[in-house]
């Protein structure tokens, strides 16, 4: 259990800053995350890596010459926002393209996504390579929708190292590819994980038993078993590796490297007990072993758990998997050190212009933040028990992060209403902060939506409920365009889709903005309670279908509580206003 902390919230931050302090030989600090502290070579490709915090030593350990040039570091389990990757990037630009690299997540998915939209609109060239090496997450004929473990390293270090040879940005894309490609990794798992702050472990395994197929965020296994001895433990995983060996490899006299990896809190010498029996069992089956890793090297906090990798080498991926390297938590071989870069500091932010706005949309805006500061509230009194429902099927952080989301919101939104914004901007400045700050999938979505409202509002008009209506039609398309969720997918569209039409019908009939509101909580709560029924088929909770039911979706549940908040504030806003009327 972890005790060592501050504020819970301010946990990845101050994480960070003492990271660089003591790795200043490898890492500055830029805005996002970190940079490689050295000079790169000028046209290469800069590799760009990153997620949630909380797996240390990825992403931060791994940066440093022939590893990443820079790490993007989100929350704990939650994915960088676009904006903190996109700053990393920038930061990390040698001129020869960008390669971002992360596990297959959906906030990082989508977050990274956005990052190669934005720093290719600026004209860089920009690729991604989303690792998939578990194959406890999906079956083989969907091997896309697989997770990122600790295959994270053999892509990473592969693409790197290609980098670091001068390959072009095509041939470095295509080497992490076939490094992908040829990466498969099994967990388990005996104990939960238990982040800052929190009461209880993300999740429990019974005494005596382990849970099978773990993920990094303390995802419930795909099953249990009794908690074998550590050859059992060796067969076990041996077993299911070598039962789905990539296409195009032959087993005997293939050459392989082994990693065995450590969750966060299984010792070292209990690792290496594991590991004799792996290596017994892959020379059995024929193989070569080349350079085998024991080791911490993608972890889930403090969770007691270990899986195994395997990764089937070809002649150019073994020459550069074995290539020289020298980053915080991964060294080898013999590195020419390069100066240290410039020291640039931290990206500062620059402040953003405020456009003219009328005086009706600048009341407006007062009212979009007296919005914006109840659903925070009603996010923080319910951020306890979001985080307990989403660590049923899903990673336990989904109170957290909405809750870092809207306070950031509602500091952005005041700081604009403060300097004179419209309705629009002040939403604007509010959902740019949402997701840069949140991160994780309800940053992006939550992000994305309050920019599309933004734009139908606008910062000429008073905006009525026609203006509303469109902004959250509006906004349901952006989700369901970027995050391909459909109703029924037990997602959080579940409940802005019932919402955005209650709403419209209601304001069609010339319903006033508070009364139609009024009416689609009624059916965002309905909604929301019956996506307990459903099977989660996007995001963190599909590989644990089964055990979502029964439970409603987090992301749904927050969503009902914030348009009844928002609506409480409408109501109170109109009392204000028919009294100032009256006493006039
Ligand atoms: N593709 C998607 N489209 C819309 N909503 C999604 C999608 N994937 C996940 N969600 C919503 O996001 C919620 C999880 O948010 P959050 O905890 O921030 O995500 P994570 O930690 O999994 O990145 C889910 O409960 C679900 O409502
Ligand atoms: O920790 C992670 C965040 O996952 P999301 O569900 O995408 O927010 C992940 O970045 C680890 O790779």
């Amino acid at each position: 259990m972890t005790r060592l902390f501050n504020e819970p919230a301010a946990f990845a931050d101050e994480m960070i800053e003492g990271f660089v302090a003591s790795h200043g030989r490898w890492v500055r600090r830029v805005s996002g995350g970190v940079a490689r502290n050295t000079r790169s070579t000028p046209g290469t490709v800069a590799l760009v890596i990153g997620g949630g915090s909380g797996h240390y030593p990825a992403f931060g350990g791994l940066v440093g010459q022939g590893l990443a040039h820079g790490a993007a570091m989100g929350n704990l389990f939650a994915s960088p926002s676009a904006q903190q990757i996109y700053n990393v990037a920038k930061a990390a630009d040698n001129g020869g393209g960008i390669l971002l690299g992360y596990g297959n997540y959906a906030g990082d998915v989508l977050h990274f996504t956005k990052a190669q939209e934005k720093l290719r609109k600026e004209g860089i060239d920009c690729r991604s390579i989303a690792v998939t090496d578990d194959i406890s997450s999906a079956p083989p004929s969907e091997r896309a929708k697989r997770r990122g473990i600790a295959g994270d390293l053999t892509v990473f270090k592969v693409a790197a190292a290609a980098s670091e040879a001068g390959y072009t940005l095509d041939d470095v894309v295509q080497i992490a590819e076939r490094a992908n490609h040829r990466t498969r990794s099994f967990g388990v798992a005996f104990t939960g994980c238990t982040l800052p702050g929190a009461e209880q472990p993300l999740f429990t395994v019974p005494e005596g038993r382990m849970a099978v197929g773990m993920g990094i965020h303390g995802e419930p296994g795909i099953g249990e078993t009794d908690i074998p001895t550590a050859d059992q433990l060796a067969e076990l995983m041996v077993t299911k590796l070598l039962a789905e060996v990539p296409e195009g490899v032959e087993i005997r006299r293939s050459r392989v490297v082994p990693i065995l990896n450590g969750l966060g809190s299984v010792k070292y010498e209990e690792l290496f007990v594991v590991y004799r029996r792996v290596a017994q069992l892959l020379a059995e089956a024929g193989l070569d072993v080349v350079d085998p890793q024991v080791g911490e090297l993608v972890t889930s906090f403090d969770m007691a758990g270990t899986s195994l990798t395997l990764f089937w080498l070809d002649e150019e991926l073994e020459h550069l998997w074995l290539a020289p390297a020298d980053a915080p938590a991964f060294r080898r071989g013999a590195i020419t050190a390069q100066a240290l870069a410039f020291d640039d500091g931290e990206l500062a932010d620059v402040e953003r212009s405020i456009p003219a706005a009328t005086a009706e949309s600048r009341a407006a805006a007062v009212r979009v933040l007296a919005a914006l500061g109840a659903a925070k509230d009603v996010v923080g009194a319910n951020a306890d028990e979001l985080g307990r429902i989403d660590a049923i099927a899903g990673d336990g952080d989904h109170g957290i992060g909405m809750e870092r989301g809207v306070r950031a919101a509602v500091e952005a939104a005041a700081d604009a209403v403060a300097r004179g914004a419209g309705a629009a901007t002040t939403l604007h400045f509010a959902g740019d902060a949402w997701a840069d700050k949140a991160g994780g999938t309800s940053g992006a979505l939550w992000g994305m939506a309050l920019r599309a409202v933004a734009d139908a509002l606008g910062d000429a008009n008073a905006p009525d409920g026609g203006a509303v209506a469109a902004g959250v039609a509006d906004a349901a398309a952006a989700i369901m365009n970027f995050g391909k969720a459909k109703v029924g997918d037990k997602t959080l569209v579940d409940v802005l889709v019932p919402f955005r039409d209650v709403l419209k019908e209601g304001v069609q009939d010339g319903r006033s903005l508070t009364d139609a509101w009024g009416t689609a909580v009624v059916a965002a709560q309905q909604a929301a309670e019956d996506t307990a029924n459903l099977l989660p088929l996007m995001g963190r909770a599909r590989p644990h279908a089964e055990k979502s039911l029964g439970t409603p979706d987090a992301g749904a549940v927050s969503m009902a509580l914030i348009v009844q908040a928002i609506y409480e504030s409408l109501l109170k806003e109109n009392t204000v206003e028919n009294s100032i009327k009256e006493t006039a």
